[in-house]
């Protein structure tokens, strides 16, 4: 017979009703009352039971890849029930009747797909609650205002849904943290809030007041006309200059005309950047990207970022190291080593900075404002935390409002990008034969499948895969870099840049998920694969008609799968069979159905599995490009249907 105790049979029934009405709660294999009670005292037997006194206190079922409508009606039977959380799973469906669970003191459903309006009396009567945090949901229409009459609330979480209108009056002094952030809010910030920080409100378009610019006031006079990166300083360096009246004036004049100088150059080799990285052309070679910086002959990061604003923010701030192996220097080092663009990226310019013969990446993000400063350093030092041979250390970072900058390790052979499509191959480098581009594969299966066990709480946790992003070292072992960025990045900015957001499923049903990183990995497979570039990812959103694995699908549609295959890739003669698995890998990983698509661990195992020894299946000269065999892959397309049918 069931055992008793820890938990009266109406909790037994109430979470295995619970568990029953999830569509998928293979997580909760431990729940089951023939073998244990739930709670024996304090101590939980089954899975993501909170107990107390051998009572149900709460539920905390995290990342669990739970899915279906949580029904908590289900839980009210529970007298002592006090906390909820499905952080970080699929649940879906309209927000539960939370005053039904009337004592509750926390409800955690951050990270999961509920949407729709929130009806306006969620939250009534719940005179115990604390804490309530629904970020990254689908949420939208008004704030309930049953949220602001909790008389208890401290911590109130609602960013990165779309909720609109004005954010309400918190009258309650018991309020301590919100965060509103990402939304599509619009008004003036209540008083009531003025105090909490920016960052608390960044992404909604029109909303205003302190913290925020003020909602009336004409913008200031455009005497100064200063990088974006220097916002706060040009305030505070405005006020100075009013007070000091028309000499001062006049001094601020010729500093305009200094930036608007400066600026324009930069803009300029900022193109030219950005044409280089777009035709791949030239993308990585050190004598040509120093040629952008060539105009000003030793180039310097202090000069290319303003020399007052240099000096300020060195005399402000220090770096933050996260290894202890690197030696160490400061932000006025840094500032001053010499430098070169390697590119202007999504977030901003990349250089390669070397101190004592020592070289690094420095990368400036100006939109990284989503984590205030502390759970910023704290995410920080999560990522420092992270140690695998296929992820390119984060050394050092640096911290203000308006700027990061983040410091790795630079690598001698420059991306995957660069490699596979920049033109200096024919000259002087073989392109990359096929053992080198698997071992590739298997590295980044292997990096990203490390990510996705260290940082369980990331729903995307690497967010920006692509070839850019894939660094290699003196043996071609690749290193993914720009990883599990997204928490920290401006949603407005992340949405029409990071790769995660130009998923499929992000198009259309405007989620990203579990399987969102997967998706990229297939597209960097098939990249590596075809030789083709994706541009479409890298420019705009994900497009359905004009993207690399459609046009795979649609080469093995009709029967032409040998011409998807890079014809430059040598070493490939007699693996024929790897090839098409690998294609098959790449085609299932960048299955538009998210159900359908391969998570991530049935990607690595089959990417695992794949050989890089040669079959012997095909007798020949010693020919190494694909080209040049390629018609022993596929002799006719009876021939090859055969071959994809068995293979695919
Ligand atoms: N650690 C590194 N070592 C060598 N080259 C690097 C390193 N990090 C970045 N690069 C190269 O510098 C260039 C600029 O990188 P950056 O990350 O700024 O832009 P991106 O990768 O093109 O775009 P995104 O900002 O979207 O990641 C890219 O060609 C990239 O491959």
């Amino acid at each position: 017979s069931p055992p008793l105790a820890g938990g009266a049979p109406d909790a037994v029934d109430a979470l295995m009703r619970f568990k029953n009405s999830l569509s998928n709660s293979k997580s909760l294999t431990s729940w089951d009352p023939q073998k244990t009670a739930p709670c024996d005292g304090h101590r939980a037997n089954w899975i993501g039971v909170l107990c107390f006194n051998s009572n149900v206190r709460g539920l905390q079922l995290e990342n669990m890849g739970l899915k279906g409508v949580a029904d908590v009606d289900l839980l009210i039977s529970l007298p002592h029930f006090r906390t909820l959380s499905f952080m970080n799973n699929t649940l879906a469906g309209p927000i539960p009747d939370l005053k039904r669970l009337s004592r509750l003191r926390s409800v955690y459903l951050s990270y999961n797909h509920f949407w729709g309006e929130i009806p306006d009396d969620v939250f009534a009567g719940m005179r115990f609650l604390k804490k309530v945090l629904l970020s990254n949901n689908e949420f939208q229409g008004k704030i309930p205002s049953s949220l602001v009459a909790l008389p208890k609330l401290v911590e109130l979480r609602l960013d990165g849904n779309k909720f609109d209108g004005l954010i309400p009056d918190f009258p309650q002094q018991s309020l301590k943290r919100i965060n509103v952030s990402n939304n599509d809010l619009e008004g003036p910030i209540p008083e009531s809030l003025t105090k909490m920080d920016s960052t608390a409100f960044t992404g909604n378009k029109n909303l205003c007041g302190p913290p925020l610019e003020s909602c009336t006031a004409p913008s200031p006079a455009p005497i100064l006309v200063l990088p974006d990166t220097n916002n706060s300083w040009k305030k505070s360096q405005l006020q100075k200059f009013i007070l000091m009246g028309l000499i001062a004036v006049l001094i601020v004049a010729v500093l305009a005309a200094a930036f608007i100088i400066a600026s324009s150059n930069r803009r300029r080799n900022s193109q030219l950047d950005r044409t280089t990285t777009m035709n791949m052309d030239h993308h990585h070679n050190t004598s040509t990207t120093t040629s952008h910086v060539n105009n000003q002959p030793d180039a310097k990061l202090e000069a290319e970022a303003n020399g007052n604003y240099a000096k300020k923010a060195a005399a402000e701030g220090k770096l933050t190291f996260l290894r202890d192996d690197r030696q160490r220097f400061d932000l006025h080092d840094l500032l001053r080593a010499s430098a070169e663009i390697l590119g202007s990226g999504t977030f901003g310019a990349s250089y390669k900075a070397t101190i004592q013969c020592d070289s690094m990446v420095v990368k400036r993000y100006k939109q990284m404002n989503s984590l205030g400063r502390e759970e910023f350093h704290e995410h920080m030092r999560r990522l420092g935390r992270l140690v695998h041979p296929n992820l390119l250390p984060l050394v050092a970072y640096y911290y203000r409002r308006e700027e990061k900058l983040l410091v790795y390790d630079f690598v001698e052979n420059g991306s995957l990008a660069f490699q596979l499509h920049g033109n200096h191959r024919s000259v002087d480098q073989p392109a990359l034969d096929w053992p080198t581009r698997l071992r590739i594969i298997k590295g980044i299966a292997k990096g990203l499948t490390y990510l996705y066990k260290t940082l369980p709480s990331l729903v995307v946790p690497h967010g920006h895969l692509k070839s850019s992003n894939v660094v290699l070292g003196e043996n071609f072992e690749p290193f993914m870099t720009d990883y599990a960025l997204l928490p920290a990045i401006n949603l407005d900015h992340a949405e029409h840049l990071m790769m995660a957001y130009k998923s499929p499923e992000y198009a259309k049903l405007r989620r990203i998920t579990k399987k969102t990183d997967v998706w990229s990995l297939g597209i960097l497979i098939l990249e590596i694969l075809t030789g083709k570039f994706p541009e479409n990812y890298l420019t705009q959103r994900y497009d359905p008609g004009a993207d690399l694995a459609s046009w795979v699908n649609e080469m093995i549609k009709e029967k032409r799968t040998s011409q998807v295959f890079d014809e430059e890739m040598g070493g490939a003669k007699n693996s024929k069979g790897e090839l098409l698995k690998l294609l098959k890998i790449g085609v299932s990983c960048c299955e538009e159905d998210v159900e359908r698509r391969l998570d991530l661990n049935e990607a690595f195992e089959k990417i695992e599995e794949l050989n890089h020894s040669h079959h012997h299946d095909d007798h020949g000269s010693d020919d190494q490009t694909l080209h040049q065999f390629s018609p022993n892959i596929v002799s006719g397309p009876d021939q090859e249907d055969d071959y994809i049918s068995r293979a695919m």
